[in-house]
């Protein structure tokens, strides 16, 4: 297993081009926020707009939109009850991210079989939270190349069939084998299944363990896979490093470490390793 090192920050989050616009930092699309759930997509959302996408859109039960909008004027929503919205948002999107708050009800398994249905060679795909149990529960194929499985132990559990204490770096890669794209185990020193090899979390703190935390990983993942695109795998390792790395920063003076907090200081973080002298 690879140990990854900040390296990884500054090899993927470069200056920004001046010749430039929001287009170029990508679409996203996040999908999520039942009537239970409505504070995991504001989350995963305050994380994706904060980690620098270009234009993120919310799909979401419209019980969250007033929320929403307060907490986060950059971004657009839509009723997901509507199909013909969801649809037209599905296509144009650069980044779909499903599944933070979704719960597992039909319109949650309805709206994760239509973007299952829908999705694009070229666009990511970050499949998180409810999402996952509805995978598992519903034995639901991936055919997508450009996936990122974002499951704790007990989602890997319900995906893997592995109990979890028998996940074990083999037993791991062996499951991840079923499932094309990227697998990221979350615990503590996450552990992240690549068709390239894996790679371990060296960083993270307990002072995460606080709901919307994955939440918020989903997001970052989201924003950095649509601004970031030379490199899927090295995207999505940064995206794991740097969430941690935040939070590890602000657990120098805080016992616990919000997630509304780590999305808050992303982009003076993202500054610092983008003016790095080795970038
Ligand atoms: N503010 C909001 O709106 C929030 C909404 N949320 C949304 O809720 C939805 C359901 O997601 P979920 O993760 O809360 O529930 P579920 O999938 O049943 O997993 C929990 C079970 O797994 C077990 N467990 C074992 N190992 C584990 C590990 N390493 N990490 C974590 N858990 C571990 C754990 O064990 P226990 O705690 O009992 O020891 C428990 O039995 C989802 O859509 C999510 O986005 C949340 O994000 C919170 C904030
Ligand atoms: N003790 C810990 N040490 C390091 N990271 C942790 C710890 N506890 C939780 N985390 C991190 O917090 C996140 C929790 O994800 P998840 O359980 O999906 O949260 P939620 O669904 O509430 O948003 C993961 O990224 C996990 O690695
Ligand atoms: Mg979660």
């Amino acid at each position: 297993m690879e140990v990854l090192t900040t390296q990884i920050l500054t090899d993927v989050i470069v200056p920004r081009p001046l010749d430039s616009h929001k287009g170029t930092f990508g679409r996203v699309l996040l999908i999520g926020g039942n009537h239970q759930f409505g504070g995991a997509i504001i989350m995963a959302t305050q994380a994706a707009v904060a980690s620098g996408a270009g234009l993120v859109t919310v799909a979401t039960d419209p019980s969250n939109r007033t929320a929403l909008l307060t907490r986060l004027p950059e971004a657009m929503t839509i009723d997901y009850h509507h199909d013909d919205l969801v649809m037209q948002q599905l296509s144009s999107a650069d980044v779909v991210v499903i599944g933070p708050g979704l719960g597992t009800d039909a319109i949650a398994l309805h709206l994760l079989q239509l973007t299952l249905r829908l999705i694009q060679p070229q666009q990511r795909l970050i499949i998180d939270g409810s999402a996952l149990t509805l995978l598992a529960e519903h034995q639901l194929p991936v055919n997508h190349q450009q996936t990122v499985y974002t499951p704790h132990q007990m989602e890997w559990q319900r995906l893997s069939q592995l109990p979890i204490n028998q996940q074990t770096e083999v037993t791991n890669a062996q499951a991840k084998a079923k499932f094309p794209g990227i697998v990221v185990v979350k615990k503590h020193h996450s552990e992240i299944y690549t068709s390239q090899g894996t790679y371990q979390l060296p960083i993270g703190t307990p002072a995460q363990a606080t709901g919307g935390m994955g939440d918020t990983l989903a997001g970052i993942i989201g924003g950095l896979t649509a601004q970031f695109t030379r490199d899927f795998t090295q995207t999505v390792l940064a995206a794991v490093y740097l969430h941690s790395a935040v939070a590890e920063q602000l657990a120098t003076t805080n016992y616990v470490v919000l997630p509304t907090t780590i999305s808050e200081s992303l982009p003076a973080f993202m500054h610092q390793i983008s003016t790095a002298p080795n970038n």
